[in-house]
């Protein structure tokens, strides 16, 4: 049985003069999802999103959030969702406290107790007196953040999260966007041009290519079509596979005199080793390969 949808979309098209930036995409996010959006510079997810959040319109088909849609129900609707695609300057000479409490009152939230909360959340709690012109890249996009957040959204929309930041920055951002997910609830939607990147934290991805939506798939079916795989070389490669199969019940496939594939992941891969030269087999190599995600995006869009 399927989760409550949040997010579902019906042929989006967007043509912005001659070009086609989308094309008929559906494209379906549930509950508690971390919903990874991938695609390379130009493929359309930056105007994916901000035809999401009511930034601009689409040209065609339409949306629905929480099972809503009609212009006056998504904009209430909308209200449930954060975002950091158009988010407003920071103001360089106030404190993350300061910026917080001007954003509040421009949204009409006079819970000052809020400031301290969303500052958690993004990890910037004990920033106290720093002006935000003296934070760092990563300390304005999670200030930038905890603005989004003093509405409480359930849904959130992340334009490239982690673009720019240092590795300690791609780190901090990531665990913020899980615990965000995790402890709070929220569903969230966010964009990358590297599937490896995203592979950290997202439950779900689409691929966008060209404008067009080319899959869907959760984790864990990526994890599958991603092939594990263990490759021997031994002396005998036929001997060896026959002692594998005999002993372990695994099919091995044998690749030339010396080298030997299964197709399975690493755990068994010391028993294979010990089993082999137990068996007088001169075993040489033994090792464990990932097809790199990034391969499999490769793949996926040069046959698009
Ligand atoms: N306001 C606009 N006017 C005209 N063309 C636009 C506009 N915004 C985007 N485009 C074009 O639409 C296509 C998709 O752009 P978009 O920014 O959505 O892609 P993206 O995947 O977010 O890329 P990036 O990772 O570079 O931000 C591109 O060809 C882009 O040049």
């Amino acid at each position: 049985m399927s989760n409550k949808a949040v997010l579902e979309t019906f042929q989006i098209s967007k043509q912005y003069g001659n070009n086609k930036a989308l094309h008929d995409v559906n494209l379906r996010i549930e509950e508690g999802q971390i919903y990874g959006l991938i695609g390379l510079n130009g493929s359309g997810k930056s105007t994916f999103m901000r035809i999401v959040c009511g930034l601009i319109s689409a040209t065609e088909g339409h949306i629905e959030l929480y099972g809503k849609s009609g212009s006056t129900d998504l904009q209430k609707q909308r209200s449930k969702l954060g975002q950091t695609i158009e988010t407003p300057a920071l103001y360089p000479e106030m404190t993350a406290d300061e910026n917080l409490m001007v954003q509040m009152t421009l949204a009409g939230i006079s819970e000052k107790k809020k400031i301290k909360e969303v500052l958690r959340r993004v990890g910037l709690e004990d920033t106290g007196n720093k002006k935000a012109k003296n934070f760092s890249l990563g300390m304005k996009q999670r200030l930038a953040l905890a603005i989004s957040l003093i509405t409480d959204p359930k849904f959130l929309i992340l334009d490239e999260p982690t673009n720019g930041l240092d590795p300690v920055g791609i780190v901090e951002t990531r665990d913020i966007i899980k615990n965000l997910a995790h402890e709070y609830g929220l569903t969230i939607l966010l964009s990358s041009h590297l599937l490896d990147e995203l592979s950290q934290i997202a439950t779900h991805y689409g691929i966008l290519h060209q404008g067009q939506l080319i899959t869907q798939i959760s984790a864990d079916e990526l994890l599958k079509s991603t092939n594990q795989y263990i490759k021997i070389i031994t002396d005998n490669a036929s001997a060896s596979a026959e002692i594998l199969n005999t002993a372990f019940s695994v099919k091995c496939e044998v690749l030339s005199d010396t080298e030997i594939r299964i197709n399975e992941q690493s755990e068994r891969i010391a028993d294979f080793n010990k089993a082999l030269i137990m068996s007088g087999q001169k075993v040489q190599h033994l090792s464990c390969n990932q097809h790199k995600l990034e391969d499999y995006f490769l793949n996926i869009t040069q046959s698009n």
